[in-house]
């Protein structure tokens, strides 16, 4: 048997639909899916499975024009996420067409496009009428050479199963790049942390401190088939640290409720979470953390 794997890197403005495509394709919930722009924080990777090839995807964070520090780490990461993968996909939003922030990624490709794989994905194409589509898909192409085009709804499935089989029989022939057997719990810790993660935001909404991560720091499974999990939440000041928890503690309660109940139905058994909040000051400027949020991603794990 001939095995295929390797990395596809999603690459598009905020709010294009990474989140929601990765997830389609890996069928389990890695990465939050919300209203507010710039969500995916940190580099969130999902393995599928198509036929003999594993395909890793890595959602990248949304590729926006740098104003400090951090978003400009964030968009280099977003870079050489695309630079290292072996194939490319653009996302498009069909109902917003060629906006400023797409003729900017469109001038990025360029850069780092020599030799690239690239296809295009045309999202949402729920929201707009065919016509809107061939013009915009045309429009595009003539842009930039894609390899292949594809006219996708990653919330509704539509053409998401055509892409995902492309993909597969375009990655290179190799051994797997992670074990068949590790690929269910690869991302588990990260996927409890993003679920803690968009509970956080679903609460806090506008407060929600945007230095903010969380990390699942301990993972027990107990011999009475329950699951303890502890998790930290840090925050970058210690003013942040009472938003997060509220009014004599409410919001972390509620949060930790509503993470343990999600937690529970994806693992299907009960679950105890223990959610703790920290301050941990400078983190932007750690190195750590950056390549964290980076995409040197063949570091140490696979
Ligand atoms: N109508 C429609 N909405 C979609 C589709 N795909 C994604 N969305 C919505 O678009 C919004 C943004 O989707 P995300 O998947 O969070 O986008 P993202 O590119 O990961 O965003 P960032 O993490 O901020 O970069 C969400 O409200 C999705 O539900 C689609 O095919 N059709």
């Amino acid at each position: 048997m001939t095995t295929r794997a390797g990395f596809v890197a999603l690459i598009g403005e905020p709010n294009a639909g990474k989140s929601t495509l990765t997830n389609r394709m890996v069928g389990a919930k890695v990465s939050i899916v919300t209203h507010k722009v710039q969500t995916t924080r940190a580099r969130i990777r999902g393995v599928a499975l198509e036929g003999d090839s594993q395909i890793v995807f890595v959602d990248t964070p949304g590729l926006f024009k740098p104003r400090r520090r951090l978003d400009r780490a964030m968009v280099a990461a977003a870079w050489g996420g695309a630079a290292d993968a072996d194939i490319v996909v653009l996302l498009v939003e069909a109902h917003r067409g060629v906006t400023e922030g797409v003729e900017r990624i469109l001038e990025g490709l360029e850069e780092i496009g020599q030799g690239r794989r690239v296809a295009l994905a045309i999202n949402k194409i729920d929201r707009v009428k065919s016509d809107v589509l061939l013009a915009l898909t045309e429009d595009l192409n003539a842009r930039y050479g894609f390899e292949e085009t594809f006219m996708i709804s990653a919330e509704k499935g539509y053409g998401c199963d055509d892409l995902k089989k492309w993909l597969a029989t375009q990655l290179p022939e190799g051994p797997w790049l992670y074990p068949e057997d590790q690929i269910a719990d690869l991302p588990l810790r990260m996927i409890a942390a993003e679920m803690t993660r968009e509970k956080l935001t679903l609460r806090l909404h506008q407060e929600l401190p945007y230095q903010l991560t969380v990390e699942t720091e301990n993972w027990e499974e107990r011999k009475d088939g329950t699951a303890r999990i502890d998790q930290v939440v840090y925050v970058a000041r210690d003013g942040h640290k009472g938003i997060v928890l509220g009014n004599k503690g409410e919001s972390i309660k509620a949060i930790s409720k509503a993470a343990r109940e999600e937690l529970e139905e994806f693992l299907g058994r009960r679950v105890h979470l223990f959610l703790q909040v920290k301050v941990r000051e400078k983190w932007l400027e750690e190195a750590a953390r950056y390549s964290e949020m980076g995409l040197d991603f063949r570091d140490g794990n696979s």
